[in-house]
């Protein structure tokens, strides 16, 4: 034992100093048992841990399910995670073109992932396509749906069983042709109202999507809910906005699969977005109800009869019509809803959405609560409004890229308003806007606003195309998307061309090629109201407005968002026509 000057120590100090060196040689002895036992403790758990890894690995391996999941092609799975390392670190777009690649490498028309232990099956093949789409037992969406329960409650879009059925009957007609026709003053007002807004974009580059989207809110709202606008305030875009942004949370967590539990989600700043967005979104539909139940009690205190029994005594539509005509002219594009839901038509067909349920919640023996209408309004207003929004500004930049086709659209225009190109918008003219039709037709085939449909299989499905069989639980995705571009069905995919929906064309391919509206007893109950209103509004601003693009086609950037995107915007130039 040495000072620090290197000599020997003496004295008390001394003493102390070995007394403290003994202790603290015996402490470090305690400490390094300490730290040897804590390390082996570790050890031992990470053993523990591994081996009960191994362990769940080999038995979920040979699950009935499992092993049956693993005979679909897809790309290699790793212990525990399986598939789902590919969403990190990705952005909505990204996770588009990973989706892509997957398909497009394994080139096959099936195709599985696994996101940890849940088995996801891809179906882009018609004839599989119709297993799912077209029974009446396959109807159950998609645990990735529940995320949407904050939102749109029980609606129709994610309901099940009985509930979802007895919903259908009553929803579906109120949007049937025959309802239609009396909402064509609606769009006009709306899209001429459009026009003016407009205005102060001429000449500049702006993204037309938030216009789209304000006017189909406010469209929407005095359409199916019957609700003027009373002041000019700025709800329709704010709700708009609202839920556009609800969409991208709902999107993220959807392929972030952490942030789906909301005891994790609370925790993040998107759980406090999401409760403001909602509070923007919900209060719009309280409000269009009360206004909607005041005016029915203002109704019957007056004595006067119900909307219900007034239109089935007074007529609104034309009789000598004799029948209503068609919105689409093409009857070889198969409508789900005539075949399933004419028979259950019948008086229904002379109130729009919002009336007949305010009516039928009064009606004796109806069990329609006011928070079930108010699910219901929440799933056709993000229903209704997005889909048709990102619809039309993908015809209005397509069509700024084409201006071939755009002239063509415009030449028909001419021909059909012949010398009055401000007038409204008929019925008549509608039918009669057969070229404008294919361009929408076939901007719904290459940016389907609904890329992809999901549904939960409760029983074990047998594929037709192939040896395989996808077990009971499993998620079942149908990529219209990838569908819609297939070379099978379509001569030249990825190219954008109305003719593809020329009759002939239409004729030799299977209907379930084409399902931007989905098909079957689950299809869209707007359908009809969508590609009319859509006629309206782009025949509106096509006949005062060429639209340029600056970008081209392949150029543009999608966004694999629960509605179909484009993440650079939707970007385009409006001209007046000087004619
Ligand atoms: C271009 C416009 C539209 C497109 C592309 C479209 C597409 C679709 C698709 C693909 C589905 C099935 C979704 C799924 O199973 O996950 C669907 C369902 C639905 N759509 Fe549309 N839609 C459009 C417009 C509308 C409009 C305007 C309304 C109402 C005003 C509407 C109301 C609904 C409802 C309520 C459902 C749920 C039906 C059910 O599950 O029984 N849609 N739509």
């Amino acid at each position: 034992m040495t000072s620090g000057n290197g000599r020997p120590r003496t004295g008390p100090a001394s003493g102390f100093l070995s007394i403290y060196e003994h202790y603290a040689k015996r402490l470090l002895t305690v400490k390094e048992a300490v730290s040897i036992s804590f390390s082996s403790t570790i050890m031992i758990l990470l053993i523990g841990i591994l081996t009960l890894l191994t362990v769940y690995e080999y038995w979920f391996r040979n699950l009935r399910y499992v092993k049956m999941g693993n005979k679909i092609p897809g790309p290699r799975a790793f212990p525990i995670v399986g598939n789902a390392h590919i969403a990190i670190g990705n952005s909505p777009g990204e996770m588009m073109r990973v989706a892509l690649d997957i398909y497009s490498n394994l080139k096959s028309d099936v195709v599985r992932v696994w996101l940890g232990p849940k088995l996801i099956v891809a179906l882009t093949s018609p004839n599989d396509i119709e297993v799912i789409l077209g029974s009446n037992v396959h109807l159950e969406k998609s645990r990735e749906y529940d995320l949407f329960e904050p939102w749109l409650g029980q609606g129709l879009l994610i309901s099940k069983g009985e509930k979802w059925r007895t919903h259908r009957k009553m929803i579906a007609p109120t949007f049937h042709s025959s309802i239609l026709k009396s909402f064509i003053p609606v769009f006009n007002k709306n899209a001429n109202n459009l026009l003016e807004n407009l205005k102060k974009e001429e000449g500049k580059v702006f993204d037309c999507h938030d216009y789209m989207s304000g006017t189909t809110v406010d469209t929407l709202l005095e359409t199916a809910m019957g609700v003027q606008k009373t002041n000019e305030d700025n709800t329709g875009f704010e709700y708009a906005m609202a839920v556009m942004k609800m969409c991208n949370i709902l999107h993220l967590r959807h392929y972030k699969f952490w942030l789906r539990p909301d005891f994790i989600f609370r925790f993040t700043s998107m759980w406090s977005e999401q409760n403001y967005l909602l509070n923007v979104i919900h209060s719009l539909t309280r409000q269009v109800i009360r206004r909607k139940k005041d005016n029915y009690y203002t109704r019957q205190s007056q004595g006067e009869q119900s909307l219900y029994k007034k239109a089935l005594s007074t007529s609104t539509f034309n009789e000598k019509d004799g029948h209503i005509q068609e919105t689409s002219s093409f009857n070889y594009i198969r409508d789900d809803l005539d075949e399933n839901e004419e028979s259950d038509i019948g008086e229904k067909k002379r109130l729009a959405f919002l009336d007949y349920m305010i009516e039928a919640s009064h009606t004796k023996g109806n069990s329609l609560t006011d928070d079930e209408i108010k699910e219901e309004v929440d799933t056709i207003m993000f229903e209704g409004h997005d889909t048709t929004a990102a619809a039309s500004s993908f015809v209005l930049s397509l069509l700024g890229v084409h201006q071939d086709i755009q002239d063509k659209v415009f030449e028909e225009l001419k021909e059909i308003f012949q010398g009055d190109l401000q007038r409204p918008v008929t019925f008549n003219d509608t039918v009669q806007m057969k070229y404008l039709e294919r361009v929408i037709l076939e901007t719904l085939r290459m940016y389907p606003p609904v890329p992809i449909i999901a549904r939960l299989l409760n029983e074990d499905v047998k594929l037709p195309t192939q040896d395989y069989v996808i077990p009971a639980g499993t998620t079942v995705i149908i990529g219209t998307f990838s569908l819609h571009r297939n070379p099978k069905y379509y001569e030249n995919p990825l190219k954008f061309d109305p003719d593809n929906f020329l009759p002939e064309k239409c004729q030799n391919r299977p209907y379930y090629a084409y399902i931007p509206f989905s098909a079957g007893p689950r299809s869209c109950v707007g359908r009809k109201y969508a590609m009319l209103k859509l006629k309206v509004i782009l025949a509106t601003v096509l006949r005062k407005y060429k639209t340029i693009s600056e970008k081209k086609e392949e150029d543009f950037k999608l966004q694999a968002d629960i509605i179909l995107k484009r993440e650079d915007g939707f970007n385009i130039r409006i001209v007046e026509r000087k004619l």
